[in-house]
């Protein structure tokens, strides 16, 4: 059911600052900022040889990550991003596993122009799980 790992989604508290971070110290393939204001964050993302990262910055009042950095100022990884194939029968499958969906249950289009969803992190050993459909 789920596919390649398609990015490692890390929060932080100055967007500007990690992308010159993996720009200058790593040396990677740093992307523009991108505004999300359906998903409530500003994404930059990192292009690597076999994956990508996600910078995420809190976008909005009521940014779902903002929780996640008041408990986390300095920032963390925040959630992965699985590929699948057909992401209404994933989300079925998860389901019918018992694995909670997050938000209305149906796919919002994400940062790639695809449909994504979400799985509860305390479902998954505490990981919060995105799928993309490819
Ligand atoms: C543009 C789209 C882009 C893309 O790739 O295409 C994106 O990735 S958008 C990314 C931002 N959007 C989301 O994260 C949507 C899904 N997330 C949520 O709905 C919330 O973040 C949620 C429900 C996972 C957590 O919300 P919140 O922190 O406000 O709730 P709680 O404080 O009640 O947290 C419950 C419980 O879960 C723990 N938690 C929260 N976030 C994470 C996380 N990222 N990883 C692991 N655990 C997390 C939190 O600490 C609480 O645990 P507890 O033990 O009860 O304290
Ligand atoms: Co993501």
């Amino acid at each position: 059911m789920i596919g390649r790992l398609n990015h490692v989604a890390i929060a932080v508290p100055d967007l500007e600052a990690a992308s010159a971070q993996y720009r200058t110290t790593l040396g990677a393939d740093v992307g523009p900022p991108q505004d999300e204001p359906d998903h409530g964050v500003t994404v930059v993302f990192i292009t690597l040889p076999n994956t990508k990262i996600e910078l995420l910055y809190p976008l909005g009042e009521d940014s779902p990550i903002r929780g996640f950095l008041d408990k986390n100022p300095s920032g963390g990884i925040h959630h992965m991003c699985f590929e699948v194939e057909d992401i209404l029968a994933a989300r079925d499958r998860m389901q019918a596993e018992g694995a909670r969906v997050l938000g209305s249950g149906d796919p919002k289009i994400g940062a790639h122009g695809k449909p994504v969803l979400f799985l509860h992190p305390k479902d998954f050993n505490g990981c919060l799980i995105e799928l993309e459909q490819i």
